[in-house]
């Protein structure tokens, strides 16, 4: 596609420290909102997200945004750094709540019900949509409490049995038991980085989640820590809706079904992922994708 909007053009010529303000500076990105392009709609949606903004004060950084988000699908938000896919991405379990300045407008639900609802049980919610954050957070706990600790709080294991149980199945799942089941009672922090990473996996799908939520899930492993995560995203995907933010390409395309590219907090483009990265629709995915800024 060589179809570049000329002053975008001239902007990326500019030299790469002054790019970004530059290009944001010189393009009038007003005309991609509500426009985006490729397939960001499904038949059967977990999540049906409707002219969603998001503020902080009066900063509005995601910019009227429509997507569904498929069951057992895996979808990767890629684009420049500052574009909103982590604004974006909390929106989804109500992280933003968190922060005093954050509003959420537009319409947001999961299977049919309202994500915002003032009456819906926001731990219920995150409990149902996990997440894991780019930085491994284990609890300064043995292993085995790190991935007890949901399953205590929301009730689900009546006995001991029960607990070393939904333990085992989710270090099973998280691709860690075999390195981990005889030090159970060990120090979480004392794993390696992948390692802690699988075990912040396990402690979000010990509660038996529908979506996990992840934030750049790799960006503080080795390739060799980043190949397993990749592995095991494919594996968790045929139970559980993944959402990921990234920022390596080859991981969006290794990992995900469809892919969503976002710019200065519009949805640019949405499609299958081989699409997205041999024939993208629009030019500033093509842009981004090259390299050409970003
Ligand atoms: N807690 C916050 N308070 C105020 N502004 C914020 C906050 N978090 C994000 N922003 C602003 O919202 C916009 C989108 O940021 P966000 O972190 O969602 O982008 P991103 O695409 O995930 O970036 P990156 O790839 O660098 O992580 C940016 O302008 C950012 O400065």
């Amino acid at each position: 596609m060589n179809t570049m909007n000329p002053s975008l053009t001239n902007t990326l010529e500019t030299p790469e420290e002054e790019q970004v303000p530059q290009a944001e500076a010189t393009f009038d990105d007003s005309k991609l909102e509500g426009k985006t392009v490729g397939s960001p709609f499904v038949s059967d949606p977990k999540f049906s997200l409707r002219n969603v903004e998001v503020f902080y004060g009066q900063n509005r950084a995601i910019k009227g945004i429509s997507l569904d988000i498929a069951k057992n699908e895996v979808i990767s938000f890629i684009g420049p750094s500052g574009c909103g896919k982590s604004t974006f991405l909390r929106c989804l379990n109500r992280m933003n709540d968190s922060i005093d300045i954050c509003r959420v407008k537009g319409e947001l639900t999961l299977d049919g019900n309202d994500i915002y609802d003032p009456k819906r049980d926001v731990v219920e919610l995150r409990a149902r949509v996990g997440m894991v954050f780019q930085k491994p957070n284990p609890f300064p706990k043995s292993i085995y409490d790190n991935v007890a600790y949901g399953p205590r709080i929301h009730g689900l294991a009546n006995r001991k049995s029960d607990l070393d149980d939904i333990v085992e199945k989710s270090l099973r799942g998280a691709g860690l038991w075999n390195e981990v089941k005889d030090r159970l009672d060990t120090t979480g922090t004392g794993l390696s980085g992948g390692q802690q990473q699988r075990l912040c996996i396990a402690r979000a799908i010990a509660v038996s989640p529908e979506v996990v939520l992840m934030d750049e899930p790799c960006s503080a492993l080795d390739p060799i820590a980043t190949a397993r995560i990749e592995e095991l995203i494919s594996e968790l995907s045929e139970s559980y809706t993944i959402i990921i933010v990234t920022h390596s390409m080859q991981q969006a395309a290794r990992v995900s079904h469809r892919t969503a590219y976002f710019h200065l907090g519009h949805l640019v483009e949405v499609n299958e992922t081989n699409k997205v990265f041999t024939s993208p629709e629009h030019e500033l995915t093509e842009s981004y994708i090259t390299g050409r800024f970003g």
